[in-house]
């Protein structure tokens, strides 16, 4: 099986931005070695990193290409270990573009208590429109944890998922969504765990996290 000529172009663009957008995860200290990894949906296609490779190395040409049964279809190198688990979100998200995984320090530590990130700051209510939830804990090698993301994220505003003792997966319309959902769901827990240093937190009213849940996916920008 190959990447069909009515594709090429199509792929060969969403390899350089998930290239580029595989830099964002050391940039924002989300990954530590080569703990993370991207992937963008392209078709019937998947593009991801290879497995192991360290980010200095992913430019365009490194990146691989699956179906979305996991299946390597282009490429020098095995894909990503999460392959499956991206694949899976794919083939059951229809409105997913874009999967991201990392072990970040603060998410990873909430999931290993399998603690919900309550929403406690409007950063959440903008990007998560609620509390992070937690996801079941699944050992990798099969479509569990994809699964897991799936079953966990279904009717959840949340992009992002805390898989138990293991570390968070993100979903967006495409990769850069993902991404950044990753990025601010580090920032917010590290701050709502700081918060509850100090002492109890303070819930968001429902209606004022709709507000601004709202306001952010539909008016904060540029458009
Ligand atoms: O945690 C694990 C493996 O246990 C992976 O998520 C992480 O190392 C990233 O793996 P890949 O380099 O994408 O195969």
């Amino acid at each position: 099986m190959s990447v069909p000529t009515s594709m090429r172009a199509a792929v060969d663009a969403a390899k350089a931005r998930v290239a580029a957008l595989h830099a964002e995860l050391p940039r924002w200290e989300l990954v530590v070695w080569t703990a993370g990894n991207v992937s963008e949906r392209v078709g019937d296609y998947l593009v991801i990193k290879p497995s192991g490779v360290r980010y200095d190395d992913l430019d365009a040409d490194a990146m691989v290409v699956c179906d979305l049964d996991g299946n390597l279809v282009e490429g020098a190198r095995s894909p990503s270990s999460d392959t499956a688990a991206h694949a899976y979100v794919y083939r059951h998200m229809d409105h997913v573009g874009g999967v991201v995984h990392t072990h970040s320090t603060y998410a990873a530590a909430w999931a290993a208590r399998g603690e919900e990130i309550p929403c406690v700051l409007t950063m959440m209510a903008d990007e998560f429109g609620g509390p992070v939830p937690v996801g079941p804990f699944a050992i990798i090698g099969d479509d569990s944890i994809g699964r897991g993301i799936v079953e966990t994220l279904d009717g959840h505003r949340s992009p992002a998922v805390l898989m138990q003792n293991h570390g968070p997966f993100t979903v967006g319309r495409d990769a850069r969504s993902a991404v950044k959902a990753a990025v601010l769901l580090e920032e917010v827990a590290r701050a709502v765990h700081v918060a509850k240093q100090g002492g109890d937190l303070i819930p968001i009213p429902q209606d004022a996290i709709d507000s601004l849940y709202h306001r952010y996916q539909n008016v904060y920008g540029q458009h």
